[in-house]
């Protein structure tokens, strides 16, 4: 299938356009929480992501069997600058790992039950060092949001999207401070483990990142200071919306290209929840801009999609306990 969209005005209309969840489904699932057997409210957040995930699915009793995780790879021009603590060919050489099994992702993929895939975009043709002006075209910049709806499987029941891109932390906080304002330095942390040294250069390419590229339109500021695989888990996000499939928001870099979408469109992240909260002090900052409220805290500082992987499990068990655990009067228990 050919993207739905060929310029960035239309990518914006599909936005506007995007399906909201099921009233009845809601409706549905939170009669049903409310009779299930336990006390009101034992379940804790389990029972508010059930209800919002029987939202987006249309109904009130949904199961969740196939998740899908996507995996994109982009190389940064910014990289030139030295701005992360490995060289920028780690980018081609973990893609070669992700398609042979042996990275994080393909272990907590498989430990979920997920199907994963990985998607390399142009790889050998880095973005634009976005200190001297934009890092993308506008068409270089409509073809990774296509890349990234078109990847979507539009049978799963849940996705998560994660990347790969050596220099991409030193984007996802120059993308933070032009959607959030602030100072370089609060958006910018260590990474893959930049030195103090380190830290301060990348402070420094932010800063000049943002002076070059004055636009601060959300899709304009994911041209001008993002990445191809930035680009792409933001298409992949919003035609999760458009499928109604959900989705688990990964670390720093997926929550920057996720705030893109959020600044463009008022509730274009509302079929989203953040899996965790990375080890990049920034990406806390930048889920409470979003009103996002992390599942799990477990020091990662990752990416390619592993906290969200993780949390999978988690909404496992929302659904699996909103499905099929009995009712009060299934089960013959008095309710008190
Ligand atoms: C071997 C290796 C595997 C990775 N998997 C994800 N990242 C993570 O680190 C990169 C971002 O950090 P920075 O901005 O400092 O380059 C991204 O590729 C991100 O996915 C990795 C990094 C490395 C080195
Ligand atoms: O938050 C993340 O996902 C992250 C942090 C550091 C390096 N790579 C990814």
């Amino acid at each position: 299938m050919s993207a739905a969209f060929a310029t960035l005005s239309e990518f914006r209309a599909l936005l506007a356009a995007a399906p909201g969840p099921d009233a009845a489904a809601l409706q549905g699932a939170r009669d049903r929480n409310g009779q299930l057997t336990k006390p009101p409210g034992a379940l804790g957040r389990l029972e508010d992501l059930a209800i919002w995930y029987a939202g987006w699915r249309g109904t009130a009793r949904p199961g969740l069997d196939k998740p899908q995780v996507i995996i994109f790879a982009g190389n940064h021009g910014v990289t030139a600058r030295g701005v992360s603590a490995f060289p920028a060919e780690v980018t081609v050489q973990m893609v070669a790992n992700f398609q042979a099994g042996g990275a994080a992702i393909n272990q907590l993929s498989r430990a979920f039950g997920a199907e994963m895939s990985v998607q390399a975009l142009d790889l050998d043709r880095p973005t634009a060092d976005f200190t001297q002006g934009p890092a993308m075209t506008e068409a270089e910049l409509v073809a990774a949001l296509a890349a990234g709806w078109q990847a979507v499987n539009p049978a799963a029941d849940l996705l998560v999207v994660g990347e790969m891109g050596i220099g991409n932390t030193t984007a996802a906080a120059a993308i933070a401070c032009a959607l959030f304002g602030g100072t370089p330095g609060e958006w910018t942390g260590r990474g893959t483990g930049v030195d103090d040294y380190g830290l301060a250069i990348k402070t420094q390419v932010v800063a000049e990142g943002l002076a070059a590229n004055p636009d601060r339109d959300p899709l304009q500021v994911l041209r001008c200071l993002g990445g191809r695989e930035i680009a792409a888990m933001a298409g992949a996000m919003a035609r999760a919306r458009a499928e109604r499939i959900p989705v688990i928001l990964d670390g720093f870099i997926c929550t920057a290209a996720a705030a893109v979408l959020a600044q463009a469109c008022d509730g274009a992240l509302d079929h989203c929840v953040a899996g965790h909260a990375s080890a990049e002090a920034a990406h806390r900052t930048l889920l409470s801009k979003l009103g996002k409220q992390p599942l799990l805290e477990l020091g990662l500082r990752l990416g390619e999609g592993s906290g969200a992987a993780l949390a999978i499990g988690v909404l496992k068990g929302a659904v699996a306990c909103h499905s099929g655990m009995a009712t009060f009067a299934e089960a013959g228990v008095a309710a008190g």
